[in-house]
């Protein structure tokens, strides 16, 4: 490295005799080599002094009033003009002296009369010397600022690892200043210790100063501080080699990276955990399931992954708001952490989706004990803004090796199994098999199916007759969703509904239908029958603020009367959020729109909920109503639902009457209007018009 050069101003030399003659000489010898100043009287020698700070003074020593040897211990005394150079001029050759002049400080002295030649070539000499002590003087200053000025700490030393040089950052940051640390080892100023396992670590310039080469300190390197503050320190230590080749020290460099390593540990949590709950997210998951996977194989044991997915969190989330969805979150996220061990992984995917990686596992069993676990932790309800929300999971397991083999694979294989434990009924834990993937393909090409069905404006609306049972009068007819595939084959709705629920298009398809259904039963009219129409509203539709409105925009629109438009509800949609779904029967109602509960039986058949939610008829669940002559369990439902529903006053329909014997039955139990396939199967929009014609 080349250091700039010092700048060195003119030289200047003070002359200073009572001889008038004697400046002359002087200044004839030297005016070439320097700026001259003159004085006369040792007064004036020490104000120019003072003034012109010269390199050099050439003193007499014999003057009237203060003589030379007083006016240079003045000088010598003041420390505005001690560094400057003192040759004494004289008339004595004694010893005596030169010694008392070089005692008070003079550095040279020349003898009376001058000899010209020695003369000057002694003041250029000394001239030159002063000149190269203020270079080495500027150079060192320069340095020092420059090391004082660097944002690194920088410490120095000598070949033996003690101390000869610390900056100001150097000194802040060890706690020591450099003049109590100079000479000491430097393991005792800068105690260097790894952050974690806070072991004592080597300083580098040892390496440095043994191996003559530049050594970076190894990283997670801490500082501790002679106030025992600590630093995490970054730093490179180096030998210090003259231009010989000679190892003069080391110096070693470093800064506090504390801050900078806090904020990338910041970005790094940030990078790898879910902001709501604080748990991994799906970066961090698929490092912690690839861990899992390579101890798994080291160990020859299993691993498995459980993907939990909480019951209906969208109805809830819609319905009871965003924020009080994301407490939910959070709440069943502390309840997931409190059964799961040091050894587990929880993480969330993003929404209701939660994954716990379970490492080592030596039995199904195991797996089986902690789902049982996690069920267990959603048998108390949650609570939200001081109201109670009875909460279920589904849980999907996959397991390496014997389930699949990557990362990909056991997720995906997990999400098969926890789309079976959903369909299973939910509130359950499921099991992957390849059979399970196979039909999880089939899912997925049913809901591309779906979607371009009602992107299409292709799904069809088949009606079954509602009959008088006595006398076989048309009395209505139900709107029933049907759906064909490319090749033209019928899907079972059966597949498709449930499928709709679950990805939420189940609020376009039910939209579509109510369409449809009230266009017919307009053309009906037309044709100059007035036969009511019932339509299936799902949950999600209920959970819809908007519903209510958009039935009476679509009747106001068609012109349709609301007497012509029944509505049918399962009881498990009507509980999911019991207020709301009561002010939106009561607004249907009010508006003269009819509402049925269907399927009723099966769900919560309580009879204080017929009486909050109003409604008009109750269906009698097929499945009731085809047992009802084999099964006694059966008949005795129906007879209470038919006796219910006379004791509310509420019109009854049985569905799934598919023989006459049922039909005898029904009216003996005093159910008057029915449907089913004795009757009428769905029937297509044209057909129907044609059945409605007979
Ligand atoms: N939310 C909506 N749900 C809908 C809509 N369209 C249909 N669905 C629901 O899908 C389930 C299956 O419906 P589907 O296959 O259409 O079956 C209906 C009838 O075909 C069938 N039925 C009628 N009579 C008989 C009979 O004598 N025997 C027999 N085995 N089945 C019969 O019952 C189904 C009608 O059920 P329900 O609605 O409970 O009255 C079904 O749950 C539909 O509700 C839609 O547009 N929206």
């Amino acid at each position: 490295m080349q250091i700039m050069q010092a700048i060195v101003p003119a030289a200047k030399i003070l002359l200073v005799d009572d001889q008038a003659s004697s400046l002359l000489v002087l200044r004839e010898l030297l005016q070439d080599l320097a700026t001259l100043y003159f004085a006369t009287d040792g007064v004036q020698a020490i104000e120019l002094a003072v003034l012109h700070r010269p390199e050099l003074i050439i003193l007499d020593i014999e003057m009237p009033g203060m003589d030379g040897l007083t006016v240079c211990r003045s000088l010598k005394s003041n420390p505005a003009t001690q560094d400057i150079a003192v040759v004494f001029v004289t008339t004595h050759i004694d010893i005596e002296h030169e010694i008392a002049s070089l005692n008070e400080g003079g550095i040279d002295f020349l003898r009376k009369p001058l000899h010209a030649v020695s003369s000057r070539m002694r003041i250029k000499n000394l001239l030159d010397l002063s000149r190269y002590s203020r270079q080495v003087a500027a150079e060192r200053e320069w340095l020092r600022v420059t090391l004082d000025s660097i944002g690194d700490a920088v410490i120095a030393t000598d070949l033996d690892g003690k101390i000869s040089f610390m900056n100001p950052i150097a000194e802040r940051m060890t706690g020591w200043l450099a003049r109590e640390a100079l000479f000491r080892p430097i393991e005792e100023v800068m105690q260097l210790r790894d952050a974690h396992s806070l072991e004592p670590h080597w300083n580098p310039i040892y390496f440095a100063l043994k191996e003559q080469r530049v050594v970076a300190m190894a990283l997670n390197c801490q500082l501790v501080s002679r106030t025992g503050q600590l630093y995490q320190v970054e730093d490179s230590a180096a030998p210090i080699i003259d231009s010989n080749g000679h190892c003069l020290g080391s110096i070693v460099v470093f800064h506090d990276v504390s801050e900078s390593m806090a904020l990338a540990l910041k970005m790094s949590h940030l990078a790898n955990h879910d902001p709501l709950t604080n748990l991994p997210n799906r970066v961090l998951l698929y490092d912690r399931i690839e861990q899992a996977i390579k101890k798994a194989e080291q160990l020859h044991h299993k691993s498995a992954l459980l993907l939990i997915d909480l019951d209906h969190f969208k109805y809830v989330n819609d319905s009871i708001g965003h924020n009080l969805g994301d407490l939910l979150i959070k709440q069943a996220s502390e309840r997931l952490s409190s059964i799961c061990d040091a050894g587990t992984t929880l993480a969330r995917l993003g929404g209701d989706e939660f994954v716990m990686v379970l490492p080592e596992l030596w039995s199904i069993e195991e797996i089986a004990l902690f789902s049982s676990q996690v069920h267990s932790q959603f048998q108390q309800p949650f609570t939200l803004d001081e109201k109670k929300y009875q909460m279920t999971v589904s849980i999907g397991v996959s397991i390496y090796p014997d389930d699949a083999q990557t990362i990909e694979m056991v997720m995906r294989h997990a999400d098969v199994a926890m789309f079976k434990a959903k369909s299973e009924g939910r509130n359950r834990t499921s099991f992957f098999s390849d059979e399970l993937e196979q039909q999880i393909i089939y899912r997925h090409q049913l809901e591309l199916l779906l979607r371009d069905t009602l992107a299409n404006r292709q799904l069809q609306v088949y009606y079954q007759p509602k009959l008088c049972l006595k006398t076989g009068k048309l009395l209505g007819a139900e709107a029933l969703a049907r759906m064909q595939n490319q090749q033209g084959q019928w899907v079972s709705p059966l597949e498709f509904i449930p499928l709709a629920e679950e990805t939420g298009l189940i609020v376009e398809l039910g939209l579509q239908v109510l369409r449809q259904a009230c266009q017919e039963c307009l053309s009906w009219q037309q044709l100059g029958y007035q036969v009511p129409v019932s339509v299936n509203i799902a949950a999600a539709q209920f959970a819809d603020p908007q519903l209510v409105q958009q039935i009476k925009d679509l009747l106001a629109e068609l012109q349709i009367s609301a007497q012509l438009l029944e509505l049918e509800v399962t009881e498990s949609a009507l509980m999911l959020d019991v207020s709301k779904t009561q002010s939106m029967l009561s607004q249907l109602r009010a508006s003269g729109i009819r509402t049925s509960i269907d399927d009723f039986g099966t769900g919560y058949s309580s009879l204080s909920y017929l009486k909050k939610f109003q409604v008009d008829v109750l269906k009698i669940d097929k499945s009731f109503v085809q047992e009802m002559l084999t099964d006694r369990g059966d008949m005795e439902i129906v007879k209470a639902v038919i006796s219910l529903a006379q004791s509310m006053n509420l019109q009854l329909i049985a569905e799934g009457i598919e023989n006459e014997a049922q039909k005898d039955m029904l009216i003996k139990l005093g159910c008057e209007v029915g449907q089913g396939y004795l009757f009428s199967k769905p029937l297509s929009a044209a057909n129907f018009r044609t059945y409605v014609c007979q």
